[in-house]
């Protein structure tokens, strides 16, 4: 694992009005992680996601990505950055491949560059079968993967995912911890990912981050975290959460 960091935030904090949505956040994201930003409903993921894409911007504080800074130079920052943030918007009526075509002209592909982009990510996640149909007949995980698809069209280095399991089945959650795995073996993808549950991360990432209410309890590896080998991550994330 390359040790640079592909996300850092340097004390980031966000008030609206006299709300304090996110307190003196730092952290370091290293590259070929999936990192683990797990909290309590509320606790200020999808604003500090927000924050990240320069889709919101902080009151105090700096994000890099891949070493540029969000608020300096957004579009070198998001260059080789995919986001799949709160539920995709998804135009129904539209077919896959469709909304796929449309969305890689983002990326200054050449219309021959566009179609071979969008059959190839069409079969990383799996849809490769289901691009002529109309998205409104996806079922909710193949919707996410569909989402996963748009995020992975500039070939980036950087995927950050909120709450991607979010109302997924057993079997459409396996399918999707299956796709970051292999996207981050053999792509070599970074991932940040929010979620609000443990269970769904805990197969698959190798750091965490953990927020309450605005600020960061813990970050750091698996491993450090679990000081008894017998105490289940679990139960540690609701005594952190809690205490
Ligand atoms: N523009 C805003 N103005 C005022 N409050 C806001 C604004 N955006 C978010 N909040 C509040 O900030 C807090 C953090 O919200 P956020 O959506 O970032 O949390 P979250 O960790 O993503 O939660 P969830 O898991 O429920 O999505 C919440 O109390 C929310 O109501």
């Amino acid at each position: 694992m390359k040790n640079e960091n592909v996300i850092k935030t340097v004390n980031i904090t966000k008030r609206v009005k006299r709300k304090v949505l996110l307190e003196d956040i730092s952290l370091n994201v290293e590259a070929g992680s999936i990192c683990g930003f797990l909290g309590p409903n509320g606790a200020g993921k999808t604003t500090l996601m927000r924050v990240m894409m320069g889709l919101v911007k902080p009151s105090q504080g700096s994000v890099f990505l891949n070493g540029v800074d969000v608020n300096g130079n957004r579009p070198e920052a998001l260059k080789h950055v995919g986001a799949m943030i709160e539920s995709p918007l998804f135009y129904d009526y539209l077919t896959g491949r469709i909304m796929l075509l449309n969305l890689s002209r983002l990326h200054g592909y050449t219309k021959e560059e566009r179609e071979e982009k969008v059959e190839e990510v069409l079969q990383i996640v799996g849809l490769e079968k289901r691009g002529e149909d109309k998205i409104h007949t996806y079922s909710l995980g193949m919707k996410q993967r569909l989402g996963i698809a748009q995020a992975l069209l500039g070939d980036p280095s950087l995927i950050l995912l909120d709450e991607p399991a979010n109302g997924l089945d057993p079997i459409g959650m396996r399918e999707l911890r299956e796709l970051i795995i292999s996207l981050n073996q053999e792509k070599g993808i970074t991932f940040f990912i929010s979620s609000h549950l443990l269970d769904e991360l805990q197969h698959i990432c190798n750091h965490y981050i953990l927020i309450r209410e605005g600020r960061i309890l813990y970050q750091g590896q698996v491993d450090d975290l679990m000081k008894d080998k017998e105490m289940r991550l679990e139960d540690l994330f609701v005594e952190m959460m809690t205490s």
